[in-house]
């Protein structure tokens, strides 16, 4: 099968150094980043707290690259409107955020703003079939989610190349979230992941070359390994 989705880097700002977002956000620009992953977790849904819509609005004149908003929070409904309002493009939600799925993404749809489904790693692939025509993006985590710098599971590579599957020829990103580095990217574009957020192996290094560097060898490992 010949998957037919750009590949998008989208490295996770969770990683970069917070006292100087924009910065960071304007050198990651630079350095190639397709996408801006930015991980809104809620210290309920995941057990730790990051950042809301203010800081995402304060942060959207810095790029003009793709805002891809991942929550992390439940309930999710009432803060929809919040996250499209400070510009975000793309907003995920986790399958158990609740109470109602199919809701949530018809909401972020009707806000105008493209719609994802977060799998967790033990999130069985079945609920996307229900909702298939209800988003543009799939996300698989690949780590439990909470926190950057975790080891990749690899047992989710299967679940990713039976989305790929089902997705088939629809217009609907596949990716991966969490330990993605130069060598797990090469399983995950095998089984078909197009979209690789990268927080810890895009940042380290500290410096626009080390985010360049960073970013081009993510690219090509998963550019030369498509399915
Ligand atoms: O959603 C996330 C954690 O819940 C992050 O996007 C993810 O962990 C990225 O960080 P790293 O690449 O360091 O694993
Ligand atoms: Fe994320």
């Amino acid at each position: 099968m010949t998957s037919h989705r750009p590949i998008k880097i989208a490295p996770s700002i969770l990683a970069s150094d917070y006292s100087k977002l924009g910065q960071e956000i304007r050198d990651v620009t630079e350095a190639g980043a397709d996408w801006i992953h930015l991980d809104v977790m809620d210290g309920h849904f995941v057990p730790n707290i990051s950042y809301g819509p203010d800081v995402i609005a304060k942060l959207r004149p810095h790029t003009d690259a793709v805002f891809d908003c991942h929550l992390m929070i439940s309930p999710v409904d009432m803060y929809l409107e919040s996250f499209a309002k400070a510009g975000c493009d793309i907003i995920t939600v986790h399958a158990e955020a609740g109470p109602h799925l199919h809701r949530s993404l018809q909401a972020v749809r009707n806000l105008g703003k493209k719609a994802g489904i977060a799998l967790n790693p033990a999130t069985p692939m079945n609920i996307v079939e229900q909702v298939i025509d209800m988003v543009d993006l799939v996300l698989v985590m690949s780590v439990n989610p909470g926190f950057g710098g975790q080891k990749f599971i690899h047992s989710v590579t299967d679940k990713m190349a039976d989305i790929h599957a089902l997705i088939g020829e629809r217009p609907i990103d596949l990716e991966v979230d969490g330990g993605v580095t130069t060598e797990t990217a090469v399983d995950c574009a095998k089984a078909g992941a197009n979209a690789l957020v990268a927080g810890s192996a895009v940042f380290k290094g500290g410096t626009i070359d080390a985010y360049r560097d960073n970013i081009n060898a993510i690219r090509k490992a998963a550019e030369t390994n498509r399915p």
